[in-house]
C-alpha cells in the first residue's frame, strides 16, 4: 500500500495528499505532521519505513469539507485521492486515484466559497515584447466560468493584481514577484508558460484554429499566462471546464485606475484596519442574492471611464425609481420594494449553473433552481408591468426567461424535498421513472406483496394453512404442512424439509426475492443513473442559466442601488466629457449613515480651479470632505446615484490618495518614506484627468523640509500634472499658493469657540482657516489639564516671540493678506533648488554608463526646467 501511496504522493507534489482509507482520509509522513499542526489533529503512527515509524493523521470522510475549508483558508492546497476499485474484487491495495485538487483559487464547492465575494485565480508571466518588458495576466473565476486576460507595464502589475484580488496567484518558479497579501502563491515550472504550449492548450479547450478571435494577437505575455492558467486549473478539477466558454481581453484602460493604496484608503470593501464594515460596500449592499452582492462588489472596484456604460446603469436605477405612468413618485418605492421581495426568493443561480456544468450540483440546489425558475415569469411580468418595456430595463426581459422545459423537467424529476446527497437516495421524484418507482415499492412495500402472494397461492393450491415466510439463511419460502405436501403444484421447488413441514420456492417468489433483496441497492444505483441523466439534460442549458443568473445579478445590484438612493435621497449625477468634479451639497456615503446630522458641502474642481487647498482644525472634517468627493466621483463612475443635491462628474483616468500615514515595517519603509513613495508615484503618473487626494503631505519630517516638500509637490501638481487635486494641509504657507498659481483656491473647515470649548461646524467655507485649535482638540481628547495649561502658556510665549517657525505662525498669520507673489515664487524656486541639489548629490558620475548619464541629464532637465 505504501508503494501506491508514495506514487500518488509524487503525483500530488507539494499539495497535501488526502489518501482515502475506508471511512478516513489519511495523511502520512511530512503531510501528516503538517496536516496535524494545521488542523489540530492527533498524530499517530502506522508501520515503519527504514526502521522508523511512519507518522499518520486522518480526518473522517464525512467531515472532510470543514477540514478542507480550514486548509484552504490557510492557503494550503489539497490533492484528494479516492478508492476507485472494488475492495472485494481487488488483490492487494484497492485501486486509488487523485480525483481532484482543491486549491485556494479553484474552489467551486458551496461550503468552501464565500457567498458574497468572488474567489479568483490568476497567473502572471513577464516577458520581453518588442524590446520592452510586459507583464501578462490571466485570471479566472471558476465559480462562474469567467476567464479574462490583460497586459500591462511591469510597474502597473501591483495595481492590476490588487484590482483582480486573486485568492491564488500562479507564477513561474523563476519569477520574483510580490504577491498581494491575501493571495496564496503557487509556483509552476517555467515551461508551462511556453507560447506554443499555451496556444495549443487554449485552442484545444475552445476548439478553435486560432486565438485571433479572442483578440489575443498582440498580447503574447497574456496568452502565455492564459495557457498556463488553463492548464493549472484543468488539472485541479475532476471534470473538464465546460463552463469556461470564452476568453475576454480586459483592457485596464476601460476602468478608473485605483492603486492598492487608494483602494485601501477609500475603504471600498474593507476598512483601513481590514474589517468588512463599515465600508462603501457594506452600506450599499442591500442585494437580495449573493450573486447581486458579488456583482456590486466588482463594480465598486471597477469604476468605468466610458460614460455610456455608467449612464446605462444610471438609467436603469432611474427607471426603478420612476413611478408607472401617471402615478406620483411616491408610488415608486412600493413597486421597487415588491421587486426586492421577489428577488429575495432567488438562490445563487450563478453558482448553481456552474455546478451543473461541473456536475457537482447538489440535489437541494436543483430543488431551489426549480422553485426559482417557477418565479421567473412573475419577475419578468413585474418588470414589464411596473417599469414599462420602453425603459432600459427591457433588455433584461428576454434574458430572465429561460426555456420553460428546464422548469418542467426539474418539476418532474426532483422530489419536492430531496435528500442532501444523491448517495442517500430520495432525490428523484416518484412518477419520473417507472423502474425506480417499482424498486422503491419493492424496498418498502414488501409486506403487501407477500400477503397478496400468500392469498393467491392458498386459492390456487387449496392449502388453507400455506404461509409465505422469510429467514436469513434461506430467504423467502412457502411453507406447507407435511400432510398437505402432496397438493403442491409442479412449479414448487423444495428448498428445505422440516419435521412437520416442507418449504418451497416458486419461480415467481425467486424472481421477487432477487428483486427485493437488491431493491434498495438497485434503487440507489438507478437514482444515481437518473441523476446523471438529468445533469446531461440540464448541462445543455447551463449557458442559458448563466445568462439568466447574470441578468438577475444585475437587476439585483441595480435595484439595491436604487433602494439606497431612494432611502437616502441620492441623485443622478451628470456625466460629462470634460475634466471636472462639481458637487452641490455632497455627503460622505458611509459617514452620513453613522452620525445623526451630516453637514453637506459643495466642491468645484475644473479647468479653472484645479486644486482646493483645505485647511481647518484637527477633527474639523478635512479627511471626510476629501474622501466624500472621491467617493462621489467613484460612485458616479460606477453608474450609481450619489449622495448630493446635484453633481457633475467628468472624465477620470485615475484616483490617487495620499492619506494618513502608516509604517511599512515589513517592507522596510518608514512613515516618511512611505509618504514620499506615494507622492512620487502621484507626481509621475497623474494627469489632468486624475483626481488626487493629498492629506498633510510632508508632516513626517522637520517643519522646513516638510513645508518645502509640500509646497513643491502642490506646485508641481498644479503646473505640471494639472490634476484635479484636494490638498489638505496644516502648513499655512501653502495657502499662499493661489497667489502664484490661479488654478488653486483656498477653502477651510469652519469651527467656532464656545464657552464649552471648540465647536466643529463641518462647513466648508472659502479662504484659509484662521486658527488651528490644536490645544482645544487635545483637551477634548483627554490630555491632562496641567499639560494643556502648560501648552497654552508655551503657545503664548512663542507667539509673543514672533513666530520662529512656519508651523507656529501657520494660523496666526491667516488674518493677514497673503504675501505677494514674488516671495512665494522665491519659495518655490528655493524648494526646487533644494531638490535639485539633493538629486545631484545622489549621483555618482563615476558609476554611470554614458547612456545612464544621458538619461539622468534628461530626467533632471524635465523635472527642474
Ligand atoms: N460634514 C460633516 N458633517 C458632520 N460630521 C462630520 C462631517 N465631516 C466630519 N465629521 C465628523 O468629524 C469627524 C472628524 O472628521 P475628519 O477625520 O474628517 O477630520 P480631519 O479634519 O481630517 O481631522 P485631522 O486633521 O485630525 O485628521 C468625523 O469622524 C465625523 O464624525
Amino acid at each position: 500500500m505504501m508503494v501506491q501511496y508514495l506514487r500518488l504522493k509524487a503525483e500530488a507534489g507539494s499539495h497535501l495528499l488526502f489518501y482515502r482509507m475506508g471511512d478516513f482520509y489519511e495523511m502520512f509522513y511530512e503531510d501528516a505532521e503538517r496536516g496535524a499542526r494545521l488542523l489540530n489533529l492527533t498524530l499517530t503512527k502506522r508501520g515503519t519505513s527504514n526502521g522508523a515509524p511512519i507518522p499518520m493523521a486522518g480526518v473522517p470522510f464525512h467531515a472532510m469539507e470543514g477540514y478542507l475549508a480550514r486548509l484552504v483558508a490557510a492557503g494550503v492546497s489539497v490533492a484528494i485521492c479516492e478508492q476507485i476499485g472494488d475492495p472485494a474484487a481487488s488483490k492487494g491495495p484497492v485501486e486509488r486515484k487523485i480525483v481532484r485538487i482543491v486549491t485556494p483559487g479553484t474552489l467551486t464547492d458551496e461550503a468552501l466559497l464565500p457567498a458574497r465575494a468572488d474567489r479568483m485565480i490568476a497567473a502572471v508571466w513577464q516577458t520581453r515584447v518588442n524590446r520592452s518588458e510586459r507583464a501578462g495576466l490571466a485570471w479566472m473565476n471558476l465559480a462562474n466560468g469567467e476567464f479574462l486576460v490583460s497586459e500591462c507595464a511591469p510597474a502597473m502589475l501591483e495595481t492590476e493584481l490588487h484590482r483582480i484580488a486573486p485568492a491564488e496567484l500562479v507564477c513561474a518558479e523563476s519569477a520574483r514577484l510580490d504577491v498581494p497579501a491575501n493571495s496564496a502563491r503557487s509556483a509552476i515550472p517555467d515551461w508551462h508558460f511556453d507560447m506554443d504550449g499555451a496556444n495549443e492548450v487554449l485552442q484545444k479547450h475552445f476548439a478553435v484554429e486560432s486565438l485571433a478571435g479572442f483578440g489575443l494577437t498582440d498580447l503574447p505575455a497574456a496568452t502565455c499566462a492564459a495557457g498556463a492558467l488553463l492548464r493549472y486549473v484543468s488539472r485541479t478539477q475532476a471534470h473538464t471546464l465546460v463552463h469556461v466558454q470564452t476568453l475576454r481581453v480586459d483592457h485596464a484602460s476601460e476602468y478608473v485606475v485605483l492603486d492598492p493604496v487608494t483602494r485601501k484608503n477609500l475603504e471600498l470593501t474593507e476598512t483601513i484596519s481590514g474589517e468588512g464594515s463599515p465600508t462603501l460596500f457594506s452600506v450599499l449592499d442591500h442585494c437580495a442574492t449573493p450573486m447581486g452582492s458579488r456583482l456590486l462588489r466588482r463594480w465598486l472596484h471597477h469604476p468605468v471611464r466610458d460614460n455610456a456604460t455608467a449612464l446605462d446603469r444610471q438609467h436603469v436605477i432611474a427607471s426603478f425609481l420612476s413611478a408607472p405612468p401617471g402615478a406620483s413618485s411616491l408610488e415608486a418605492e412600493p413597486s421597487l420594494a415588491a421587486l426586492r421581495r421577489l428577488l429575495d426568493r432567488y438562490p445563487d443561480l450563478e453558482r448553481i449553473a456552474t455546478r451543473i456544468a461541473l456536475r457537482s450540483v447538489r440535489p437541494r440546489e436543483l430543488a431551489s433552481l426549480r422553485d426559482a425558475l417557477d418565479l421567473l415569469p412573475a419577475l419578468a411580468d413585474h418588470l414589464q408591468r411596473c417599469f414599462g418595456s420602453a425603459t432600459p430595463l427591457a433588455r433584461f426581459e428576454s434574458s430572465v426567461l429561460v426555456d420553460p422545459q428546464i422548469a418542467q423537467l426539474l418539476q418532474q424529476a426532483i422530489d419536492p424535498e430531496p435528500a442532501v446527497l444523491i448517495r442517500e437516495g430520495g432525490v428523484i421524484a416518484s412518477g419520473y421513472d417507472a423502474e425506480l418507482d417499482e424498486l422503491r415499492r419493492l424496498a418498502t412495500d414488501s409486506g403487501a406483496f407477500l400477503l397478496e402472494l400468500e392469498a393467491r397461492e392458498r386459492e390456487r393450491t387449496g392449502i388453507t394453512n400455506l404461509r409465505v415466510e422469510f429467514n436469513r439463511v434461506h430467504g423467502f419460502f412457502i411453507e406447507v404442512s407435511r400432510g398437505q405436501a402432496d397438493k403442491v403444484p409442479a412449479d414448487y421447488r423444495r428448498r428445505q424439509t422440516l419435521k412437520n413441514a416442507e418449504r418451497y420456492i416458486t419461480p415467481e417468489l425467486k424472481t421477487w426475492e432477487d428483486k427485493i433483496l437488491s431493491a434498495k441497492e438497485r434503487s440507489l444505483t438507478r437514482e444515481k443513473w437518473l441523476f446523471e441523466g438529468l445533469l446531461d439534460q440540464l448541462s445543455v442549458h447551463a449557458g442559458a442559466l448563466s445568462v439568466c443568473a447574470a441578468a438577475l445579478a444585475e437587476i439585483d445590484a441595480l435595484s439595491a442601488l436604487a433602494e439606497h438612493a431612494y432611502l437616502n435621497d441620492w441623485t443622478a449625477p451628470e456625466l460629462t466629457e470634460g475634466s471636472e468634479i462639481v458637487i452641490e451639497a455632497g455627503r460622505h456615503p458611509v459617514v452620513e449613515r453613522s452620525i445623526e446630522q451630516f453637514t453637506p458641502n459643495d466642491c468645484e474642481l475644473g479647468p479653472q480651479q484645479r486644486m482646493l487647498l483645505i485647511t481647518g482644525p484637527n477633527m474639523g472634517g478635512k479627511s471626510t470632505y476629501m474622501r466624500q468627493i472621491a467617493l462621489i466621483a467613484l460612485l458616479a463612475r460606477v453608474g450609481s446615484f450619489v449622495p448630493a443635491a446635484a453633481a457633475r462628474v467628468g472624465q477620470i483616468d485615475r484616483i490617487f490618495t495620499r492619506i494618513g500615514a502608516a509604517d511599512d515595517l515589513a517592507g522596510g519603509r518608514s512613515t516618511f518614506m512611505m509618504e514620499m513613495t506615494e507622492a512620487a508615484s502621484i507626481l509621475s503618473a497623474s494627469t489632468p484627468q486624475s483626481l488626487v487626494l493629498m492629506d498633510e503631505i510632508g508632516r513626517g519630517t522637520s517643519t522646513y523640509d516638510g513645508l518645502a516638500l509640500a509646497w513643491s509637490i502642490a506646485h508641481r501638481l498644479l503646473t505640471h500634472n494639472q490634476a484635479l487635486t484636494l490638498f489638505a494641509t496644516h502648513y499655512f504657507e501653502i495657502t499662499r499658493l493661489p497667489t502664484v498659481a490661479s488654478a488653486a483656491a483656498n477653502v477651510h473647515l469652519a469651527a467656532a469657540e464656545s464657552p464649552a470649548g471648540i465647536v466643529f461646524l463641518h462647513e466648508v467655507h472659502p479662504g484659509p482657516a484662521s486658527r488651528s485649535y490644536g490645544i482645544q482638540v487635545a483637551q477634548r481628547a483627554g490630555i491632562p489639564g496641567a499639560v494643556i495649561r502648560h501648552a497654552s502658556r508655551e503657545l503664548s510665549r512663542l507667539e509673543a516671540q514672533g513666530a520662529p517657525t512656519p508651523q507656529l505662525d501657520l494660523f496666526a498669520a491667516a488674518s493677514q493678506a497673503p504675501a505677494a507673489s514674488e516671495p512665494a515664487q522665491d519659495d518655490s524656486a528655493a524648494a526646487d533648488d533644494g531638490l535639485l541639489r539633493a538629486a545631484l548629490a545622489d549621483i555618482d558620475p563615476d558609476q554611470l554608463t554614458p547612456r545612464e548619464a544621458l538619461d539622468t541629464l534628461y530626467r533632471l532637465r524635465n523635472e527642474y526646467l
